[in-house]
């Protein structure tokens, strides 16, 4: 019996299979396989999902995962990943990629950013190089990864920031979209989304999201957000966005989030999210359960025999003792990094999969509340 997952399909094609009051169940199906929505897009920055194999990734059910176009141009270079077949045969992964335009990592990585018109010109952070990356040329690099959704460069601004600057930075991102629309053509079987900027500013955002789905792309993401606002003005945001953006076209939170972040984003009619979090906590002997976050190097876990999660599938939640796992990350062994990054990946799939059996039974706000409710018992 094939998964829904393994079901391919030779154009971009968005479904909405269900909803619930403002949560979506949905499936996006690529010729290199269907992503179930709503989905987490686990981080693999360059080309890999840090600590794991692609074939751990596939298995705890990640339909696909991120590339980041910012480091990959650096180390190795995007002609060089081209002339080795691209980032799937790179990298073994041969389910879809989205690829980010490198904006966001230009805004917080690179020194001596200078952005106008043109696109934005930055100095690498491994070597100084410098590197001029307009619209047309970040299409370019995605297409030469071979990536399946690219992203639009834009322009993503801190908040807080000025109104002035919010707007200034909005328009030239909806003027860059569509530059990005030309420069990436016709190609049936990618996509090629918009990024909704605006900052905490409604009447940007409505101008923003307007302006983005006349150019109708295959999908919106929401970008912007999580970038130092507190998570109630985030879902405000959201609260004004999706409603003016197709209800026939996936909906990306950028960036985002902890699970908490997740329940309240779908609930609200969000469909794809990416975040650092389970793969850097991870590596920080932070863990995500079922039960909340469990800081194993904490003291309080050196005796205990206990595993992080039996009610987990994961071996790494399963079939090791919090105590070993605390000895393992105050030992900064390697292996304390691989199976807490395990643990937290499994997890945030598993949690996907639960918000969409939800959904399909018309149950996600019991779902959400249980879940908090899980979450605030802590770990008994
Ligand atoms: C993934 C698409 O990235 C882009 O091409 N631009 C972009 N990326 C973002 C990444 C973000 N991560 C966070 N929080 C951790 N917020 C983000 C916003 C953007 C964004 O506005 N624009």
């Amino acid at each position: 019996m094939t998964a829904e997952s393994d079901v391919t399909s030779d154009t971009f094609q968005f479904k909405l299979l269900a909803t619930d009051g403002k949560a979506r169940r949905g499936a996006i199906s690529m010729p290199r396989g269907t992503i179930r929505t709503p989905a987490f897009m686990p981080v693999g920055t360059g080309g890999t999902v840090k600590a794991m194999y692609m074939d751990q990734v596939e298995d705890l059910g990640a339909d696909i995962i991120l590339g980041n176009t910012y480091h990959l141009m650096l180390r190795p270079g995007a002609e060089r990943v081209a002339k080795l077949g691209g980032l799937h045969e790179f990298g073994r992964w041969q389910k879809p990629i989205l690829t980010d335009s490198g904006g966001f990592q230009v805004m917080s990585l690179s020194a001596l950013r200078k952005i106008n018109e043109q696109g934005v010109t930055f100095q690498s952070h491994i070597d100084g190089s410098r590197h001029e990356m307009s619209p047309e040329r970040s299409i370019e690099i995605q297409g030469l990864l071979d990536s399946d959704i690219q992203m639009q460069l834009d322009e993503c601004v801190r908040l807080p920031a000025g109104e002035t600057e919010i707007e200034r930075a909005m328009e030239m991102s909806l003027r860059w979209a569509d530059r990005c629309k030309v420069a990436f053509g016709d190609q049936p079987g990618k996509a090629m989304f918009g990024i909704v900027q605006g900052g905490d500013v409604p009447k940007l955002r409505e101008r923003s999201a307007e302006g983005l789905s006349s150019l109708d792309l295959k999908g919106y993401a929401v970008g912007g957000l999580a970038v130092g606002e507190p998570q109630e003005v985030m879902l405000d945001m959201l609260d004004v966005i999706c409603p003016l953006l197709p209800a026939e076209k996936p909906r990306y939170l950028m960036g985002v989030g902890t699970p908490d972040d997740m329940l309240k984003s779908v609930g609200r009619g969000i469909d794809m999210f990416d975040c650092v979090m389970p793969t850097r906590a991870g590596r920080h002997g932070l863990a995500f359960t079922r039960h909340g976050k469990i800081n194993i190097k904490n003291a309080r876990h050196a005796e205990d025999h206990r595993p992080l999660d039996e009610e987990s599938s994961c071996p790494a939640a399963r079939a090791y003792s919090r105590a070993y796992l605390h000895h393992l990350v105050r030992s900064n062994e390697i292996l304390g990094m691989m199976l807490i990054t395990w643990n937290n990946l499994s997890y945030y799939q598993d949690l996907m999969s639960g918000i969409r059996a939800a959904i399909a039974a018309q149950r996600f706000d019991d779902f959400s509340a249980e879940t908090q409710e899980r979450w605030a018992k802590g770990d008994i």
